[in-house]
């Protein structure tokens, strides 16, 4: 049988962690995942990448961009069906997101990891990397967009979220459900997105800051970004997109220093809109010249679209445009 060829690229996360060292749970010295090469052999043809070993929250822009270059590089060969990356749980929705916006292919790429180390009774490792190959090496799981694999559901990358600290069905996707379901016999798709972009940077913004608004809060951490002159501010606004009118000021002055400002919900559903006019409201925002950001992203993934948009473009227009979607 001329099975496909997918490469795993692993940069850490639980899923390559032990928990028995007496130290807590840490990277294991070198990924566990040998064991299972017969079972992922079953369903591709299988390259291992051991690229990183890190815990996610190690993970900085500067890795996903890297990471994003590689697997650009390993889609590029014409005999590479997909690729499955690993990585850890706390910020695999950042990077998967990244490698949505900006690799360039119509081959399948999978995100997946565990919650439970390799060691742990009940690990969700094992079978995780497996459901991720076999929707790896799927023929229909091209063009949809980078994947994100785990406890047997398929999401979109650009609408899932970890959701959970512990559960091993952390990853969802609040406002659209999972996109298909693995089970023991085949793949299912259910839906496919309709968003898809692609920037095609070389570079990122890196400094770009993300703030949580709250009742009664004031302009402090905002002032905070103005003084040190960050590429650009993600704001986690209430509701449909509305601030405490004492963090109008720190708005104001990063606006007037000409620094992007985005306005994203702190709900996990709906998006933001420039409906309310009092003071602090989205539409009073939206006239200021804060860029609303229509396209249900999350403060995290709106933070990493920033930084990848910022590198092509400081244009407000510009960026206002792109955070339509
Ligand atoms: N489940 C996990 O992978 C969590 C871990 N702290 C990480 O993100 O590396």
């Amino acid at each position: 049988m001329n099975r496909p060829h997918v490469v795993v690229i692993n940069t850490g996360g639980t899923i390559a962690m032990r928990a028995s060292g007496g130290k807590g749970v840490v990277p294991a010295s070198e990924p566990p995942f040998s064991a299972l090469l017969p079972h992922l052999e079953r369903h591709a043809r299988i390259t291992m990448d051991d690229y990183l070993n890190v815990p996610s929250p190690h993970m900085t822009p500067r890795h996903m961009l890297a990471l994003a270059q590689r697997v650009q590089a390993t889609v590029r060969q014409s005999d590479v069906h997909g690729v499955v990356i690993t990585h850890g749980t706390d910020t695999l929705e950042e990077t998967a997101f990244l490698l949505d916006l900006v690799v360039k292919t119509d081959k399948p790429i999978v995100v997946t990891g565990a919650m439970r180390a390799s060691d742990e009774l009940g690990a969700d490792g094992p079978v995780n990397l497996l459901a991720a190959v076999r929707v790896a090496a799927h023929p229909e799981s091209g063009g949809k967009g980078v994947l994100v694999v785990f406890n047997d559901e398929i999401h979109a990358a650009r609408y899932v979220t970890k959701t959970h600290s512990t559960n091993v069905a952390t990853f969802q996707s609040p406002q659209h459900g999972p996109i298909g379901t693995v089970t023991q016999a085949d793949i299912f798709y259910h839906h496919a997105p309709l968003v898809r972009e692609h920037f095609p940077a070389q570079a990122l913004a890196e400094n770009v800051a993300l703030v949580k608004a709250a009742a009664g809060m004031d302009d402090f951490f905002l002032q905070a970004c103005a003084d040190r002159g960050v590429d650009g501010v993600v704001i986690e606004a209430l509701g449909l997109g509305n601030l405490p009118p004492a963090m109008v000021p720190g708005v104001r002055r990063l606006l007037a220093a000409r620094i992007p400002v985005v306005l994203v919900s702190r709900c996990y559903n709906g998006m933001v809109l420039p409906v309310y006019g009092y003071e602090g409201g989205g539409r009073q925002l939206h006239k200021l010249g804060v860029i609303l950001s229509s396209g249900r992203l999350n403060g995290q993934k709106a933070r990493i679209k920033l930084m990848v948009t910022l590198s092509l473009s400081r244009d407000l227009d510009q960026l206002r445009e792109w955070f339509r979607q």
